[in-house]
């Protein structure tokens, strides 16, 4: 694999029934770059990128390869929960849990049995820095997640997913529940966090995409119609469909 490419679909197809969902995509995604996947509802974008670390596991069937350091995540000697670990993921609603702010950073690594206090501490403060949180939370991080703004709580979904070092951050429409102030937060926060990891987003917004991301790939019933620089995508797309869904013709 190319030393700058994070991630590589070859010919990926996503089926839940017979007929495919996601036809044949392929794609290279490049490190330290924030890549934005943009289409109409129902377009397969969720569905692309929830198999990219596996979350469509006995839900549907994939075809084709995903290289992660020259590997396919989906070879039977690959372990599921090593590839959640290094390709993490931020849904749409945040999904804090019934616990600590302190709880819900640790909590992936609780599960891989860490269990030094200091190590702990540290992967807390470090994480709440990167997602742009712990000057807001540092002096309250015993108190139930719960009591966070939505706005908050997603960043803390996000330091979560951050705690155990991914490489790439997976994110599905990451502020489509969040008010403009958060989203905006949100949006800061991709851009900073770029520099340490790659991150895909699936979005709805337009103008997030034109904003936040590097690179633009458009879906439409399921096919990769086009990938490029989002600036390429947005001032000059090649494709008639790009440019009728930009104008507002479907979707
Ligand atoms: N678990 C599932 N079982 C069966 N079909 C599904 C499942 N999840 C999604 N689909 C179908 O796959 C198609 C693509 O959905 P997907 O959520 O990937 O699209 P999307 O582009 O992300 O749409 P949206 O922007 O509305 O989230 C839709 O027809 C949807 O109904």
């Amino acid at each position: 694999m190319e030393e700058n490419i994070a991630l590589e679909l070859k010919d990926v197809s996503v089926a839940y029934g017979a007929e495919p969902t996601v036809h044949n995509v392929s794609m290279k995604f490049k490190k330290n770059q924030v890549s934005a996947l943009i289409g109409a509802s129902g377009s397969g974008k969720s569905t692309l990128l929830r198999s990219i670390n596996r979350m469509n596991d006995g839900i549907a069937n994939v075809t084709g390869q995903i290289l992660f350091h020259d590997v396919d995540i989906n070879q039977p000697k690959v372990n599921v929960y090593k590839v959640r670990q290094e390709i993490g993921m931020v849904f749409q609603q945040p999904t804090p849990f019934p616990m600590s702010i302190y709880e819900n950073v640790i909590y992936g690594l609780r599960l891989i049995g860490e269990k030094d206090r200091q190590v702990l501490d540290q992967r807390v403060e470090e994480s709440l820095k990167q997602a742009a949180l712990w000057e807001e939370v540092k002096d309250r991080l015993k108190v139930s997640a719960l009591s966070l703004s939505g706005g908050q709580q997603q960043r803390l979904c996000i330091a979560r997913t951050l705690a155990t070092r991914p490489e790439i951050i997976l994110m599905d429409e990451p502020t489509s529940a969040l008010d403009p102030i958060s989203t905006t937060q949100i949006e800061a926060t991709m851009m900073d966090l770029k520099k340490n990891y790659t991150i895909i987003i699936v979005t709805h917004n337009m103008q997030q995409a034109s904003r936040a991301s590097d690179w633009t790939a458009f879906m439409h019933q399921g096919k990769l119609i086009e990938f490029n620089q989002t600036t390429e995508i947005f001032m000059n797309p090649h494709e008639q469909a790009t440019n009728d869904y930009l104008n507002g013709k479907f979707g």
